[in-house]
Order: C-alpha cells, then sequence, then structure tokens
C-alpha cells in the first residue's frame, strides 16, 4: 500500500514476535505495512486471533513492535518516550470494544469524558459541565446525562461517552478496535451512522478493527484483510463484493448473508480452527484451509502484489487471466 499525500499514518514492515513456551515464538503481526489517509477509514477485519488487537496496540503504543516503524508526522512513534510519548498520545485515541471496563464506576459521566482535559491541563475544573455538554451533544446524548454514571446507561450510551471521551482531546486519528460488536444490531448501526457523521465534520482519520466484513465494508473505505498476522488482501471496500481476489477474503464474503445471494451457489465455510496454526515463514499462512492451493504454497510465502493502484493481494494464484 503506497503512502499518498493524505498519508496521515505509515505503518512499515511491523514484525510482533511473543515468547509461545520455551523455545518457539508465536509471530502476531508479520511485516505489515499499512497507510492510514486524512479523512478516510482503513477497516481491518479477520478472525480472533489473527492479530488485529496486537497491530493497534503497537499504534497505540501500548506494545512494542519486535520489528518495523510507524511514522506519524514523519517521527517514528514506536520509539517516543515519557513526555514525548505522553504528548503524542493526544494525536491517536482509542474507543474499546467494552468501555464499562474501561471507566471509573465511581466517576460521572462528565468526569469520564473531562478527565483527558484534564490530564493535559487542557481545562480548568470550573468548565467541566460546560465541555461535557458539548461532547453530549456531538454524539447526540442529553446534557442531564453528564451527572450519570456508567452503570446506570444502556451499552449503546456508554459507547458513545467512550466515543465523546475520546475525541475529547481532538485527535487526528482514532482507532475503534470492535467498538460496536458488543451491541444490538440496531444500537450497531446508530453508533455507526454517528461515528460517520463526526468523521466529517471533523475530517477524522478511523482505524476499525471487526471480525465481521459486512460491517466492515459498509464503514470503511479501504480494508485490509489479516490472515494468521499476514495482511493478505488491501482493497477499496466497494470493489469487496465483485473484485475481492484472496481466497481468504472470497470465503469471508461468501459467508455473507445476502438477500441477493443466489443460494444455489455453494457457500465454502472455514472448516478447520485458526488456532491450529503453525509459524512457518515458508509458505502460505492460508494453504491448509484453502480450497485453491497449489504446489508453491507450501514452499513460499506469497507477497502483497499490487494489481491495481488500490488493490493489493498475497496469494500465489495468478490473478492476471
Ligand atoms: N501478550 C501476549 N503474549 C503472548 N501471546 C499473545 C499476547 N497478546 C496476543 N497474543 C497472541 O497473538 C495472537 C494475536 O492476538 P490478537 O489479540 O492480536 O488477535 P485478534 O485478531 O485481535 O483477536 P481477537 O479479535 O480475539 O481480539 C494470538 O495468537 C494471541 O494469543
Amino acid at each position: 500500500m503506497l503512502k499518498t499525500k493524505d498519508t496521515v499514518l505509515e505503518i512499515n514492515q511491523i514484525v510482533k514476535e511473543f515468547e509461545n513456551g520455551k523455545d518457539s515464538k508465536l509471530t502476531a503481526c508479520n511485516n505489515v505495512s499499512l497507510c492510514f489517509e486524512k479523512g478516510k477509514t482503513l477497516g481491518i477485519i479477520g478472525e480472533s486471533g489473527c492479530g488485529k488487537s496486537t497491530l493497534m496496540k503497537i499504534i497505540m503504543n501500548l506494545e512494542e513492535p519486535t520489528s518495523g516503524e510507524i511514522l506519524y508526522n514523519g517521527e517514528d512513534i514506536t520509539k517516543l518516550k515519557g513526555e514525548k510519548l505522553r504528548q503524542h498520545r493526544r494525536h491517536i485515541q482509542m474507543v474499546f470494544q467494552d468501555p464499562t471496563t474501561a471507566f471509573n464506576p465511581k466517576m460521572k459521566v462528565k468526569d469520564i469524558i473531562c478527565e483527558p482535559l484534564l490530564n493535559f491541563g487542557l481545562i480548568k475544573k470550573n468548565q467541566k459541565e460546560e465541555v461535557a455538554k458539548k461532547y453530549l451533544e456531538m454524539v447526540e446524548l442529553p446534557a442531564e446525562f453528564m451527572d450519570r454514571y456508567p452503570h446506570n446507561m444502556s451499552g449503546g450510551q456508554r459507547q458513545r461517552i467512550g466515543i465523546a471521551r475520546a475525541l475529547v482531546l481532538n485527535p487526528e486519528i482514532l482507532i475503534l478496535d470492535e467498538s460496536t460488536s458488543a451491541l444490538d444490531v440496531s444500537i450497531q448501526k446508530n453508533i455507526i451512522d454517528l461515528i460517520k457523521k463526526i468523521q466529517k465534520d471533523r475530517n477524522l482519520t478511523i482505524g476499525f478493527v471487526c471480525h465481521d466484513i459486512a460491517l466492515i465494508s459498509e464503514c470503511s473505505h479501504m480494508v485490509a484483510v489479516m490472515y494468521l498476522g499476514n495482511i493478505v488482501e488491501i482493497i477499496p471496500s466497494h470493489k469487496l463484493g465483485n473484485f475481492a481476489m484472496h481466497p481468504y477474503t472470497k470465503t469471508l464474503m461468501d459467508a455473507v448473508f445476502d438477500l441477493n445471494m443466489d443460494f444455489s451457489k455453494k457457500i465454502d465455510m472455514l472448516d478447520n480452527d485458526i488456532s491450529t496454526k503453525i509459524d512457518n515463514v515458508n509458505a502460505c499462512p492460508f494453504r491448509d484451509r484453502c480450497n485453491c492451493s497449489i504446489d508453491v504454497c507450501s514452499r513460499k510465502m506469497p507477497q502483497l502484489k499490487k494489481i491495481t493502484d488500490d488493490h493489493y493481494v498475497a496469494c500465489h494464484l495468478d490473478f492476471t487471466v
């Protein structure tokens, strides 16, 4: 994925290995390179355990990569320490899957929303109510909510507070890690609509991590498909339906329940579990579950190949025909 004039965050060849028992290592991220574009959403999709959250934690400086760099305004943020790191945190904020666990249950909504601003000394205590009102309005909640506690709200309302708190420092990039996954479908849609509106108003760059390809295609501009730590396809979301090429992406797409779907078509579901993985750098990570694997797949790791300017695939199959 090539850097453009609109790139705000550049992930270059990030590798993250974890100790996995005595003499073995687990590669959670294997040479991941991606670009986040200003005002756009980059969706990252993959099954549980494919490394999505690890990558997001590295972007958030909550985890250190084994190697690679992440450039924000030309500076490698993986190397930041101390006060420089603290100041940098204002630029990239995250909304977690379950904000309940991230909130102090003894704090009122106004304190939760304003805490980051107070930590950075950006407001005085007597400005809390004014700020909370503004941000509650932004996430379409009544001003009276500022005196509530998190446990007196629904999951959707709590997630709105999580979004307000993440945006209060006016970050350039917002990371949403399965942020709507725990919500009912109708509430999920409302939150997605709200996020899209805020993105437009603020020209916000978003990283949207999710295991639901239908949801990701609905709210992302570009989609990166991750499998066992590897990016196997990067594709504009509007092309997912008709132009996805990697056998894994196609399987994910085929599994989406679509009212217009041809029901006579066989749906190839993934049978063996992702946890039965073998870390083999000399083979395609998807080969054991792939219906189209060929001889070379068990000998060589496919590299991302450019199909068109905005579409990349890591597969040994020949897509030129
Ligand atoms: N601190 C850690 N120590 C050892 N292994 C880890 C650690 N964190 C993650 N892993 C492993 O790295 C791999 C990727 O985990 P990660 O949480 O990034 O996946 P994920 O795609 O976000 O999954 P999920 O959607 O379930 O959160 C998994 O095999 C996981 O067990």
